[in-house]
């Protein structure tokens, strides 16, 4: 998909904040490198803390009108320093971040996790981990659903509602069985805490065992959130394809990257898989304060995040190309040798 006859591709830019800065730069040089036969037409947005704090704005509405017209978006992270005083908690993350995932219908949060080879795993015996997280990327807690009472005093009580619609909860469920049915194994499991959480573990469940039995070809289980995690950290490579709510699969997608080289590895696709807006793409992990500035972060993730770009824009080669060229960096990495962020990208462009 291009935005015209050229093979020019409009591409949204949002380095965002802290490491967003230093990462995002690393995967747009592999961008350039690939050979994907089209042209990426960068237009970059200005959007995150900093910009917030000079203008007080996040995402005027004619920004977001802006970025709305492009083919697809790639974006850093965004969020500050942890309880900046002159940031209002949250900020960013539900005004930018969730906003731009919210109103561009970013129903799928796609998340591979794959132990490559030669990555070092904090797990012993981890096997052939493989598996990708659906995560629903429109619902669950994260929609601002709730509110504060007595705030500041000893009878305060704050909730957070978690939205879960059969329309929301049966497309996503839909998308995560077509995947499975392409993959060798054909295999999904559910997670959520139906044994809890029984009014959205219902829908979850009700609309998982529908459509299932459109799907005789797919293999499918059930893990309750918590028994989840015990079997991500002994036996990862029972996973195929997880689906699970917005909330969950923030989570469980963190310790997937712990368990397959680290968060700086793992990449993610917010995809719009009715193309009824750009999708956008962005490393797992978030804004990193504590490493921001030193050019010590790994960009991996970041330029992982362009082959799933190219690859729902359909240059396939190409998305498989950046990907070989990671492989061939990380079996090439020593362990106690380190490397500036730019020395990272660098050494994967150059492999193009
Ligand atoms: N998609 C996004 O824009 C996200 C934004 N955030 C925001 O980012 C800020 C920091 O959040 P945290 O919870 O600390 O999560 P984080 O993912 O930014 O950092 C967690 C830990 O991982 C390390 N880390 C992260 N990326 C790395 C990389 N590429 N290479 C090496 N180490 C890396 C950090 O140094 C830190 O120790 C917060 O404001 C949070 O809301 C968090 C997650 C996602
Ligand atoms: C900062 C959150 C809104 C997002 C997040 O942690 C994630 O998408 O992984
Ligand atoms: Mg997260």
């Amino acid at each position: 998909m291009t935005s015209d006859n050229t093979g020019t591709v409009q591409l949204a830019v949002i380095p965002g904040d802290g490491i967003g800065q230093e990462v995002t730069p690393e995967a747009l040089k592999v961008l350039e490198a690939v050979d994907s036969g089209v042209k990426f037409e960068q237009t970059h947005y200005d959007l995150g803390a900093e910009n917030y704090l000079r203008t007080k704005e996040v995402l005027p509405p004619t920004v977001l009108a802006e970025i709305r017209q492009h083919d697809a978006i790639l974006l850093g992270a965004v969020g500050g320093k942890p309880n900046d005083p002159d940031l209002p908690p949250g900020i960013l993350e539900r005004g930018l971040l969730l906003k731009l995932r919210f109103e561009l219908d970013h129903y799928v949060n796609l998340r591979p996790s794959r132990l490559f080879p030669g990555t070092a795993s904090p797990l012993a015996d981890p096997g052939d981990v493989d598996f990708v997280v659906v995560r629903e990327g429109t619902e669950g807690p994260y929609t601002g659903n709730g509110g504060a009472l007595r705030v500041g005093t000893p009878h305060e009580v704050a909730t957070e509602v978690s939205v879960n619609t059969a329309f929301g909860v049966e497309r996503v469920v839909r998308d995560a069985f077509a995947r499975a049915e392409r993959r060798p194994r054909k295999h999904l499991t559910l997670v959520h805490k139906t044994n809890v959480l029984v009014n959205a573990g219902s829908v979850w469940w009700r609309l998982f065992e529908a459509v299932a039995a459109e799907h005789p070809d797919v293999t499918t289980d059930y893990m309750h959130i918590d028994a989840a995690m015990i079997h991500m950290t002994v036996n990862p490579s029972r996973f195929d394809v997880i689906v699970t709510d917005n909330l969950f699969g923030d989570i469980i997608t963190d310790l997937a990257a712990a368990i397959t080289g680290g968060i700086g590895l793992a990449a993610s696709g917010n995809v719009n898989p009715d193309r009824t807006a750009p999708s956008m793409f962005e490393p797992v992990h978030g804004s990193a304060p504590d490493i921001a500035g030193q050019q010590v972060a790994d960009p991996t993730a970041a330029i992982l995040s362009t082959s799933l770009l190219l690859d729902h824009l359909g240059h396939a080669d190409a998305a498989a190309a950046v990907e070989a060229a990671v492989l061939a960096d990380l079996s090439d990495r020593r362990p106690g040798t380190t490397r500036r962020t730019s020395e990272i990208g660098d050494a994967i462009a150059a492999r193009l």
